[in-house]
């Protein structure tokens, strides 16, 4: 049987409109999306053990026989079951909740395998809601990897398996794009086969298979749209009239500092991409705190300058508003008569209908939020210039349909991302690269220092210190609150704590599931430096700015990737104060240690996150994330760059040869390739 990628997930067996619904949620429509939607790690389902080998706090399979009374209890809310198991070597108590159904289910004497966390509490071995097999049930997924997706609210991975299941049924069988003679020279494994052993892999060489191909897949892709846009924005004009105009000047004479070598050299490429023939597609790369925002300033400037409109969109509410403030205040004490107005997802009704009417009638000059930017309600009333992250690089077509009249804005990517340039020219095939690789001469480099648990109280004296030196902090925790898997800080319990050991400073946490008026209070707060330390979540790690931050202490820094760790020192050193880093360890093991000491030795984003790898080896396929920043679904521009290449040569070859992709051999591929520039949604959308 044939089964088509475009067809709706509502086609495949068990899953009805309800479900549907809960996988829009995870931008899952198609059978595509689903088939795209890869684990993010595998669960090895092991021999069970007797209940005498069991290790507590690790998570194992016992065979065990019911050996008491289900004994129910209602406690509050909570229906809570509990009984007796036992083997030959041991007793092992078990407990579920708010799963009344099992007491009919669970036989006296019978044998079950039940799957969970062990703990010891009071000397007896306990089990709290296992995951419950027959025997002949657990035998046949035995030794198998079973895949673990992302889930959502209501969505479990159960639900998410049965789909993919039904998705792969035997049978079923999808159509390979990839041409053959690419997959021979690669040495790539069939789509069905790739796609089956991904989600559901015979043993790790299947799946070590199944993802090389799959993430060659992915870049090709990438790489083949990218070619597509660079081609239809070669005939792209310059519909706009922009001269230079003397506010842009002006705003940098008045600024603070001066503009370093590099910021002055990629401020005049944009003025003349803007002023000149051809519309404008670049991209500024710089690393953490090289000042980019202020050249993006200058050419919202330029746009406003020339009667135009300019849109700055960011990845975030919290950098939304950050950048409203600023460019506000900016206009302010220059005295220009440009209004800028903002539009984020969280803002009310009435309030957003009031910038859909500013930005419509002109009377907004700069426009700066999320991605609410690009909704269908803004009509924008003439639109000159686009300002966006890399996460949001924007397709001819869509640059049509932002700008009522039909012509195409001029585009500015900023990128955070360090790569080389090698990697930077096929990653931004279809811009122009400006690097700003120099940093501000005032600053100075970060002090590092990579710590255990033991040195908090020195750690707290030092901040408190900074403190009352008129500085601030940021302590980054990796959890919002207490979890009963994950040993790890949260912020709620460590700002209480923390309170506690320093009374007189003012403390306050932040995380991503506060609501959005919340997270915007408390980052104004802090950055007016009213609230001296924020503990937080990873929610600061772009872009925020608080230049009179000179302290990022890091709880549980063996949980992050390094380049990640990266972002978050960037978080400091922002201003002209000395600033310290302190990656704090939760275990001191050496190779913990050593991993983290990398950043000690280096400031170069790209040398850090390449080290890493050297350090965790390419068997560590589904660890922690590399980037956060440049992400693609399986793909990583750090530990794949070898199959970046491969691929960004294979789709070279192949465009020399045929370009439209009019051969019939090619013919699977270019539909696939418009599925892809087409799909809009998902992490790199182009
Ligand atoms: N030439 C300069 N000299 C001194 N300070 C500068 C200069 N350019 C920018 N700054 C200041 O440096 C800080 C960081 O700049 P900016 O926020 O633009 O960094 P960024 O490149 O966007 O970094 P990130 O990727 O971390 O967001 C800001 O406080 C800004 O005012």
């Amino acid at each position: 049987m044939q089964m088509e990628r475009e067809s709706s997930v509502e086609e495949l067996k068990g899953v009805g409109p309800k479900t549907a619904q809960l996988f829009r949620k995870i931008d899952v429509i198609s059978v595509g999306d689903l088939l795209e939607y890869y684990p993010r790690a595998y669960d090895i389902y092991e021999e069970p053990v007797p209940v005498a080998k069991l290790v507590p706090e690790k998570v194992q399979a016992v065979s065990v026989a019911i050996n008491g009374r289900v004994q129910q209890k209602k406690v509050k809310n909570l229906q809570i079951l509990t009984v007796r198991t036992a083997d030959a070597s041991g007793v092992l108590q078990v407990t579920w909740f708010n799963m009344p159904f099992l007491s009919r289910q669970l036989l006296q004497g019978a044998r079950y395998i039940l799957r969970g966390r062990v703990v010891s509490k009071d000397g007896h071995l306990t089990m709290d809601q296992p995951e419950l097999f027959t025997v002949a049930a657990y035998m046949e997924i035995a030794g198998t990897m079973r895949p673990q997706y992302a889930l959502t609210a209501g969505l479990g991975n159960s639900a998410i398996v049965r789909a993919v299941t039904q998705a792969l049924k035997s049978g079923i069988v999808y159509t390979e794009f990839l041409p053959a003679e690419i997959r021979n020279k690669c040495n790539l494994t069939e789509y069905n086969y790739s796609i089956q052993n991904i989600h559901f892999p015979m043993n790790q060489d299947s799946l070590l298979e199944a993802r090389h191909r799959l993430v060659f897949e992915e870049f090709f892709l990438f790489v083949l749209a990218l070619r597509r846009m660079r081609e239809e924005a070669v005939e792209s004009v310059n519909a706009f009239a922009i001269k230079p105009v003397p506010q842009t000047d002006q705003l940098i004479s008045g600024l603070p500092y001066a503009l370093t070598g590099a910021q002055q050299k990629v401020w005049q490429e944009i003025q003349s991409d803007m002023t000149g023939h051809k519309v404008m597609s670049r991209l500024i790369q710089g690393d953490v705190g090289s000042g980019k925002t202020i050249i993006a300033v200058l050419a919202l400037i330029l746009a406003a300058g020339n009667g135009y409109q300019g849109a700055l969109m960011v990845p975030t509410e919290v950098l939304a508003r950050q950048h409203y403030e600023s460019i506000h205040s900016l206009i302010a004490s220059s005295r220009f008569p440009y209004r800028p107005v903002l539009l984020t997802g969280s803002m009310t009704a009435k309030e957003k209908r009031e910038a859909y009417g500013l930005i419509e009638s002109g009377e907004a000059d700069i426009i700066i939020g999320t991605h609410a930017l690009i909704q269908e309600k803004v009509n924008y009333k003439d639109l000159a210039l686009v300002v966006t992250d890399e996460q949001h690089r924007f397709g001819v077509r869509q640059r049509e349909t932002l700008s009522n009249k039909g012509r195409e804005p001029h585009v500015l990517v900023m990128s955070a991302t360090p790569i080389p340039r090698t990697l930077a020219l096929i990653i931004y095939g279809d811009l122009d690269v400006s690097v700003i690789n120099e940093l501000p001469a005032t600053r100075r480099p970060i002090k590092n220092c990579v710590v255990g648990t033991g040195y908090r109280p020195k750690a707290y004296e030092f901040i408190a210190r900074e403190i009352k030196a008129g500085r601030q902090a940021y302590i980054i925790c990796p959890m919002v609150e207490e979890s009963e898997s994950i040993e790890a800080e949260n912020v709620i319990d460590y700002t209480r704590r923390l309170r506690d050991v320093l009374p007189d400073i003012k403390i306050e946490y932040l995380h991503g599931k506060m609501k959005p008026a919340e997270k915007n209070s408390i980052m104004e707060r802090f950055a007016s430096g009213e609230i001296q330390v924020l503990v937080s979540t990873t929610v600061v790690e772009v872009g925020v700015n608080v230049p009179n931050a000179t302290v990022m202490m890091v709880e549980n820094a063996e949980r992050f990737g390094l380049a990640q760790l990266h972002q978050l020192r960037g978080r400091v050193g922002r201003g002209e104060h000395q600033s310290y880093c302190i990656f704090v360890s939760g275990n001191e093991q050496a190779q913990t240690m050593k991993r983290l000491n990398i950043l000690n030795q280096s400031n170069d984003g790209f040398h850090i996150a390449s080290e890493d790898l050297k350090l965790r080896g390419p068997g560590d396929l589904f660890g922690i994330r590399q980037s956060g920043l440049l992400e693609f679904r399986i793909g990583d521009i750090f530990t794949d760059v070898n199959v970046l290449k491969q691929a960004s040569e294979a789709a070279a070859a192949l465009m020399e040869e045929d370009e439209t992709l009019s051969a019939p051999e090619h013919a699977a591929l270019q539909r696939r390739l418009n599925q892809y520039i087409n799909r809009g949604t998902g992490k790199i959308s182009i």
